[in-house]
């Protein structure tokens, strides 16, 4: 069987890895560079600028440990290029694309923009082709244009990566997951950010509290955040862009040296002509069912494409499944209800599973939280500020999700994620013994407290914990 795999991402890359070791004959098509979004240009040299600034703001907290000294300055060319580094040590160091050959798939990178000429046939621009029994599509996403009058002035994410100097103000438009990364980046750096988010709160999709806490946060670290509120246009004038926008409907300017849009995620599906194929699609996403098979039998979209969980380890995860499924046939199934997540934002915040509004609709639901100030290791590490809610089903005591504010927020969303993969109960967690002195401590606090809430496992509270009980 010859399985082609279009986009070599983490979905793509995994998909074609996945297809080799069931034996299919697989060719693995690159518009660019093995790696994707992830390794090039997304979360892997963006999270390096992000520990860059938080070290940058780390500084104001030195004098309570006990230390003196100036203030770090970034020198900008030796902070992206540190990124840049981190990003090439897969290509270098691990070399992928050498390890993919290899494994004797058949990969063709640097081709440009592929797209189907006809169900089981994939042309490059030179004029080469491809044919394969099963097609797994996985081009992955890319940043939406900001669709107003001038929406032309914003940079991207991609922009950063290529900055000459660091403004001194910066304004981000769109308040999810990059837009918030992006300010926070800005911010640490000590310029001033302004965040305007057209949804009701931060990060719509998260738990309410972590997006009101995360704006608490970002204010107190001098950020404006602006929320309920569209952009309406951008404007040029004296090296400057002006943003309007009207927060309660009162029209608004500010100006900023750099505006950058994070205001959507659509499909890389320009240049794919899926009608070729015959593959139906929105406008934003190539829809699958659970076996991540398009309307097209043979055709599989895996990863961001599919428009489902927008994550790196989703991406591999899917892009197992559909190299299995179309090797083996439609036997394997994804399952979306532990999927951690989480930023790297200061201060970051991560979840796994269902919010407390989404628990609340179909569940009985019990609620535990923990403070990170109740414990010993965030006071410690002079970041107190946050907490790890819980949320169990009273009759099941099933562990539905958890919502972490602060430090080590993804690591310590990992630990429920797999306590729910195990299907334990939240008596189980809670029972567990957690490494002492560690963050993930409130995740042991959290479910204590959601069991005393349902009535179960008789806690009692934590030795350490000296103010009154809630
Ligand atoms: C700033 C930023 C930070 C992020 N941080 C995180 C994070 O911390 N954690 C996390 O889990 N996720 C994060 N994400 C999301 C993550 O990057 C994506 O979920 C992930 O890369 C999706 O993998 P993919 O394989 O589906 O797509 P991609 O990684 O985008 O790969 C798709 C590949 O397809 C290629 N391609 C596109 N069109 C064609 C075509 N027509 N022909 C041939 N090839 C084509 C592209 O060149 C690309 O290499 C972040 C995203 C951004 C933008
Ligand atoms: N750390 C991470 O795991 C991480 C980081 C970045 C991105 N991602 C993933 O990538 C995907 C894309 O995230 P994203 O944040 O780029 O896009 P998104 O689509 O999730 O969010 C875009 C935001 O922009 C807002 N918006 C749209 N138009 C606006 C306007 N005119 N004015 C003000 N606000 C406006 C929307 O309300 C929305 O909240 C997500 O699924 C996310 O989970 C993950």
């Amino acid at each position: 069987m010859r399985v082609l795999v279009v986009g070599a991402g983490p979905a793509g890359a995994t998909a074609a890895l996945q297809a080799r070791e069931l034996g299919a004959d697989v060719t693995l098509l690159e518009a660019e560079q093995v790696g994707g979004t992830n390794i090039n240009r997304g979360p892997t040299p963006v999270r390096t600028l992000a520990r860059a600034a938080r070290l940058a703001r780390d500084w104001s907290s030195w004098e309570r440990f006990g230390l003196q000294g100036p203030r770090p300055v970034p020198n900008l060319d030796a902070v992206l290029a540190n990124s840049a580094r981190v990003a090439r040590y897969a290509h270098d160091k691990k070399d992928i694309a050498g390890r993919l050959r290899h494994g004797g798939i058949e990969l063709a990178d640097h081709l440009g923009p592929v797209q189907f000429t006809d169900p089981h046939t994939v042309a490059a621009g030179d004029g080469r082709s491809w044919y394969g029994d099963r097609v797994i599509v996985a081009v992955g996403c890319r940043a939406a244009p900001l669709p107003v009058p001038g929406g032309e002035l914003a940079l991207t994410y991609l922009d950063i990566l290529t900055l000459k100097a660091l403004p001194r103000e910066v304004a981000v438009i769109g308040g999810a997951d990059t837009g918030c990364q992006i300010a926070s980046i800005f911010a640490d750096f000590g310029a001033d950010v302004l965040l305007v988010e057209a949804g009701p709160r931060l990060v719509p999709g998260a738990d309410a509290s972590i997006s009101a806490a995360l704006s608490l946060a970002f204010e107190a670290k001098g950020m404006k955040v602006a929320t309920g509120t569209r952009v309406q246009a951008l404007e040029p004038g004296g090296g400057q862009v002006s943003v309007r926008f009207a927060p309660g409907g009162a029209v608004q300017h500010a100006t900023a040296e750099a505006v950058f849009a994070a205001v959507g995620w659509p499909a890389n599906l320009r240049d794919l002509d899926l009608d070729a194929a015959g593959v139906d699609s929105g406008p934003r996403a190539i829809p699958v069912d659970d076996y991540l098979r398009t309307n097209v039998g043979h055709i599989f979209a895996a990863g961001d494409v599919n428009g489902r969980t927008k994550l790196v380890q989703t991406a591999r995860l899917e892009g197992r499944t559909a190299a299995w499924n179309a090797v083996r046939g439609p036997s394997r199934q994804m399952a979306y209800a532990a999927v951690p997540s989480g930023s790297f934002t200061d201060p970051e915040y991560g979840s796994v599973g269902m919010t407390e509004d989404q628990a609340a609709r179909d569940h009985e639901s019990a609620v535990g939280i923990a403070r990170y100030d109740d414990l010993v290791r965030p006071v410690a590490d002079g970041r107190p500020d946050g907490f790890c809610k819980l949320i169990a089903d009273r009759r099941t005591h099933a562990i539905l999700g958890a919502h972490v504010l602060g430090e080590y927020s993804a690591e310590t969303v990992q630990v429920v994620a797999t306590a729910m993969a195990a299907g334990m109960s939240v008596e189980q967690l809670a029972e567990m013994q957690f490494a002492f002195p560690t963050f993930t401590e409130a995740v042991s606090m959290a479910a204590q407290k959601a069991c005393r809430a349902i009535g179960i496992g008789q806690f009692p509270p934590a030795w350490s914990y000296l103010g009154p009980e809630e």
